[in-house]
């Protein structure tokens, strides 16, 4: 294989070198690369005598059997002797037979194992891949090939021609097959160069590269530490990285310059002993190449000069990523011109009592008054709000809202008169989840989809409905809109008409969205939209308990008792160490009472440690679906998926309409030598709809009898089991306990420590996000809502 005259030549041999093969890895950490290892000295130009040498420095985990060179110098400490600083490391390449049959095995050849290829270049020879692309019938000589096989061999090298080469080279920084795929996909023949010149221009283009795995290729090619690519691709990341941890829209200038210096050179600063972790074996010095000091003030210069390219956007003291900048400025000015020109229903209070008393008789169910102003507000205004806590009855009321709509503008709720397209349904109901579209539907009667199928989206960035192509429909309701963040929401109303009517509907103390905002809380607190807040509880009058401890919670009530058993709720004591037992023994019992896993959630704030989501799905993977004889199962990772498991979609896949946080049940195993494309394949049940998984599409599922909290929101179970304990501490808050427990229907069962309960609930969110929807809006839109009622009753 010519991949050994790869033209990446960096590295310089004549330099002293240490090459060898891994001992043992005594300290690795992840986030920052630096790295410690033990090596068997294989050969070197260093004046030494010893067999085995300490590496230390900024380098990836080291693959075993692998042999590696390392550049840099020795250092001799007191007490364990001489170690070896790295400043370049390189893998050696494989050797030409070895590197084919790993190239040949990989994925991009299904069928094809270590056995197949081995045979392949047995029969070829080292120049294999070169014979195949010159005379693919030589792979005739090949004993036991298909031709199917034969021919997809073929096909695949010709065009992945020069991949091979890639994916060699970027083994050596630890970057796997799948990514090199990616980069070369991107960049083709230009792939190298991009190596070579701006390693950090990766973290724009290539998911799964973020700035530290890039300024570990920077340094092996030794890009400058104050360069300016350098430093750029740091502001950047940064940014990016503070919106998507902690939700902030902006930063302030500031509190970026600052901690963002700090970042960059605690970066580099490998060789200053509070840069790092206590966990690095003691003894072991803390060095590596040579370290700049980067101050504030070549910062800001870069940040100056990527303001200038507006690659950032700075607005008075506010520092914004131009795609959340846009998103906020954008979705203001619409908020604003649908506020201000929007069509609301007009009609006289007499239709309206007529239209809900008949409403009430038919429902057979008295609106209580303030549901009866927000259905009447909501009608008549351009722009509404409706808020409130579990059990208020928003659903009761977005359904008054569909139906007295309806008939005061005589149109049918019945999907069936309006197949013509010219003609569309003029009610849309949609919501941030299919669970919850599909809730909303189920009590409303009227169709929901989520806001991505409202969107027509189609994967990545592709939405078919924006200002160009708007969406049609004349009133629009979005429910669970606190999940809704600032691109999400821009995203949606860039595709709405400017005369169509909004009523949002959400509980602003649940969790805040995942992505960057606080959207409804700042339209609420704006104070220039109406907003109908409902407070009596409903669900309670059927004798709910979880709902009176749910509105508890939110009213933060001194004294809440979560020990006292009722109809539909119990707590059950238990520590850390038994949690995951006791989570079992409840799950065991719901089961022998009838239900099934389906009914039954239990859901946690945390995924790794001894009581997180992997360990909990785990022990009741066993308990509710164990192994049987005959029963397939495939193992993914740490995972195994058997038939009948219940499974969670960890990403959105418009084309087959499954998305993140979608529930579904494996139905089959399908083993590799059972279909054409040569790969096991799972096949899940997702709502009567079966989804076919290639094997490299295993990692958007995870067992899901255990969930996060985040990834049940806008869903609803009979059963919810919420264990809480000490080790979720750090996560535990107001918002996410509320979240929580408001997921239960029927029963609720808490479990774990009381202490560690109570304590979460006195904490609130610790970081605010920083957004500036709400000042906008109040700049841009002068009437409060105050004014404008105040107006309407004088005339
Ligand atoms: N005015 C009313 N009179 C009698 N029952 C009512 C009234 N309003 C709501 N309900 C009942 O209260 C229960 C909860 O109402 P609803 O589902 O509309 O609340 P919600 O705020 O949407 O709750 P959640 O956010 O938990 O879904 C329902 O069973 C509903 O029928």
């Amino acid at each position: 294989m010519n991949v050994v005259q790869s033209s990446f030549d960096l590295f310089d041999d004549r330099k002293p070198y240490i090459k060898g093969k891994m001992i043992q890895e005594l300290f690795h950490n992840p986030e920052s690369y630096f790295t410690v290892t033990r090596i068997r000295i294989s050969d070197t130009t260093e004046t030494i005598n010893e067999k085995e040498i300490m590496i230390v420095g900024v380098y990836p985990s080291l693959a075993e059997d692998e042999i590696y060179t390392f550049w840099g110098s020795i250092k001799q400490h007191p007490k364990y002797g001489i170690q070896y600083s790295v400043e370049q490391f390189r893998k050696e390449m494989p050797q030409g037979r070895e590197g084919i049959v790993h190239y040949l095995s990989s994925d991009l050849f299904p069928g094809v194992g270590k056995k197949l290829a081995a045979s392949i270049v047995d029969t070829l020879g080292e120049q294999a891949i070169q014979r195949i692309l010159e005379e693919p019938d030589c792979l005739r000589e090949v004993p036991k090939l298909q031709d199917k096989t034969r021919q997809l061999i073929f096909e695949r090298i010709q065009e992945n021609q020069g991949l091979e080469q890639i994916i060699v080279k970027l083994s050596e920084y630890g970057i796997g097959i799948s990514l090199s795929i990616q980069i070369y996909q991107k960049y083709a023949e230009r792939s190298m160069t991009i190596l070579e010149e701006n390693p950090y221009e990766l973290i724009e283009t290539i998911e799964g590269i973020g700035f530290k795995r890039a300024d570990l290729i920077g340094r092996a090619v030794g890009i400058a530490e104050e360069s300016a690519e350098r430093l750029q691709a740091a502001c950047l990341y940064y940014l990016r990285e503070q919106s998507e941890q902690y939700g902030h829209v902006f930063l302030p200038l500031e509190q970026y310059l600052t901690d963002l210096t700090n970042w960059i050179n605690q970066l580099q600063s490998y060789d200053e002993s509070s840069a790092y972790p206590s966990s690095i074996p003691q003894g072991i010095e803390r060095f590596s190449r040579k370290k700049a000091i980067i101050d504030e003030l070549s910062i800001s210069n870069q940040i100056i000069e990527l303001g200038r390219e507006e690659k950032l956007i700075i607005e008075e003291d506010r520092v914004y990523t131009p795609s959340l900048f846009y998103a906020e400025k954008g979705f203001a000015k619409k908020v604003r011109k649908i506020h201000q020109n929007g069509l609301a229903a007009s009609f006289s209070q007499q239709e309206f009592l007529k239209a809900l008393g008949e409403l009430e008789e038919r429902l057979c169910i008295e609106y209580a008054e303030t549901q009866k102003q927000a259905i009447e507000k909501a009608l008549s205004s351009p722009f509404m709000i409706l808020t409130g806590g579990p059990g208020t009855g928003k659903t009761t009321v977005i359904r008054g809202v569909c139906e007295i709509y309806a008939e005061l503008h005589g149109l049918s709720l019945n999907p069936e008169d309006y197949v013509k397209k010219e003609d569309p349904f003029p009610i849309l109901l949609i919501a941030p989840t299919g669970r919850a579209a599909k809730r909303m539907y189920e009590s409303t009667g009227v169709p929901a989809v989520t806001i991505h199928r409202l969107l027509g989206w189609s994967g990545g960035k592709e939405f078919k409905h924006d200002e160009d192509n708007p969406i049609e429909g004349k009133l629009l309701i979005i429910d669970e809109s606190s999940m809704m963040d600032q691109w999400l929401a821009n995203q949606l109303f860039r595709a709405l008409p400017e005369t169509i009517q909004i009523l949002l509907v959400g509980d602003q103390d649940q969790l805040p969205s995942v992505g960057p905002g606080q959207v409804l809380r700042d339209l609420m607190q704006s104070e220039r939209l109406p907003v109908v807040e409902l407070q009596e509880i409903y669900r309670q009058a059927e004798g709910s308990s979880i709902i009176t401890l749910a509105h508890q919670i939110k009213r933060q009530e001194a004294h809440i008792d979560i020990k006292t058993p009722s109809a539909d709720r119990r707590f059950f004591a238990c520590n850390q160490n038994s949690v995951v037992d006791a989570v079992g023994q409840i799950c065991s019992s719901a089961i022998r009472k009838g239900y099934t896993p389906k009914d039954i959630q239990v859901l946690v704030p945390m995924y790794k440690g001894a009581a997180g989501i992997d360990a909990i799905n785990k022990s009741l993977q066993n308990l509710f679906n164990p192994q049987t004889e005959g029963k397939r199962q495939v193992t993914h990772g740490d995972y195994i998926f058997r038939v009948g498991d219940k499974v969670l979609q960890l990403a959105n896949n418009p084309e087959e309409h499954v998305f993140n946080g979608d529930i579904g049940e494996v139905v089959s195993v399908i083993w590799a030598k059972e279909n054409v494309d040569k790969e096991d394949q799972l096949v899940v049940l997702f709502d009567q709809k079966e989804v076919l998984y290639p094997k490299n599409q295993w990692n958007q599922l995870t067992l899901a009898y255990c969930c996060s909290v985040h990834k049940s929101q806008g869903s609803e179970f009979p059963i919810v089991v919420v264990p809480v304990v000490r080790q979720y501490h750090r996560m535990l808050r107001r918002n996410l306990i509320y979240t929580a427990i408001t997921r239960a229907r029927d029963f609720l069962i808490l479990c774990g420590e009381e202490q560690t309960f109570l304590q979460g609930l006195q904490k609130q969110d610790d970081v605010s996000r920083h957004t500036y929807l709400k000042e906008t809006l109040q700049e841009w839109i002068t009437e409060t809502v105050a004014e404008a009622n105040e107006a309407t009753s004088t005339k």
